[in-house]
């Protein structure tokens, strides 16, 4: 017998200071005792926003004036299938109250994987925690280190704080010691730095993550550094992004979108291949190829949580 199946939307309410308001479910529901964002079933015929509101109205009493889609995340629990299709509040009239009886808290975003939360919520907080643009360094040669980190620095100047540092030609310890070099001018910016593919190497530096090439993702059975730490995969297809999926990945790439220079015999995905694809995975998925900081309205359209490019076209 096949499962039922539930679209549920739930909201991301903040306060004035940026805390996320999250609610505890009762006692005698699913999953009792977690902590979730609040909301609750689609009603058939019933419109996403109008759901949303509904909800929203209904369990923490306030009005909705304005959101937008976050993330949507298929999960399977044992007894049913979801869809969590999660929503940014932008805008809402009241002041958010426990209609059902119900514990709520305002928890700040970089707390919330310490909170008790269902599941299916994992890549929403991950969605919650990353930016909308990912820079990923260009193909430099060994003797241009003082590039590299001149571009670093200026992305982080205009506001970039998730970096992959992807050097794959260069040699382990010209490597290393760039990437400690990175490591701190992006720590000082409340940055995060990624290092293509050598984990060992991101866990030596005490960097913040690895972002694995969907051939060495791969050979692996689970995410190569702990939770905390975050792991990326660079995916072109739905085999490569449930494999991401399947490892514990916390986010993907998913590319080429548009025709690139770096890349010209790849098939191209275009929006609506991207966004088909963004909806069947339970991870943030970043648009890559061919794209630049005006394309991140059209990928957060299109289900991503931004768009990922080498400097030039992203800062
Ligand atoms: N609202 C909400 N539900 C979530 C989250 N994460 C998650 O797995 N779920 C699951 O999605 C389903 C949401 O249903 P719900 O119980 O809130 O639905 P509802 O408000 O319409 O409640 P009702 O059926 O008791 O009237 C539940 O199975 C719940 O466990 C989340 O962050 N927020
Ligand atoms: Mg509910």
């Amino acid at each position: 017998m096949s499962s039922p199946f539930v679209h549920v939307l739930a909201g991301v309410v903040r306060s004035p200071h940026g805390r996320i308001l999250v609610a505890q479910r009762r006692q005698g529901t699913h999953l009792a005792g977690l902590w979730e964002f609040p909301g609750g079933k689609l009603e058939p015929g019933e419109q996403r926003l109008d759901a949303l509101v509904r909800e929203l109205r209904e369990e923490v009493g306030i009005v909705v004036q304005a959101a937008h889609p976050l993330i949507s995340v298929p999960h399977r629990y044992p007894e049913k299938r979801i869809v969590l299709d999660v929503w940014e509040v932008t805008g809402y009239a009241g002041q958010p109250q426990a209609c059902e009886g119900q514990s709520l808290a305002w928890i700040a975003p970089s707390a919330l994987p310490e909170l008790p939360m269902p599941e299916a919520d994992r890549p929403v907080i991950a969605a919650l925690r990353l930016p909308e643009r990912y820079l990923i360094t260009p193909p430099l040669a060994m003797d241009q280190g003082d590039a590299v980190l001149a571009g670093i620095r200026n992305a982080l100047e205009s506001g970039i704080r998730l970096v992959q540092l992807r050097l794959p030609a260069w040699t382990r310890d010209r490597l290393a010691s760039i990437a400690r070099t990175a490591r701190d001018y992006c720590r000082a910016a409340g940055a995060r730095l990624l290092l293509h593919a050598d984990w060992q190497l991101a866990t030596v530096l005490g960097l913040d993550g690895v972002h694995l090439p969907a051939r060495v993702a791969a050979t692996l059975e689970r995410r190569p550094m702990p939770a905390g730490k975050w792991v990326a995969v660079s995916c072109h297809r739905a085999d490569e992004l449930a494999h991401a999926e399947r490892i514990g990945a916390d986010f993907a790439t998913l590319s080429p979108v548009r025709e690139t220079t770096s890349h010209p015999a790849a098939a191209v995905l275009g929006w609506q291949r991207f966004s088909a694809l963004a909806s069947e995975f339970a991870l943030p998925i970043y648009a890559l190829g061919g794209l630049d900081a005006g394309d991140i309205e059209a990928a957060r359209a299109a289900g991503g949580q931004g768009v990922a490019a080498i400097r030039g076209p992203l800062a």
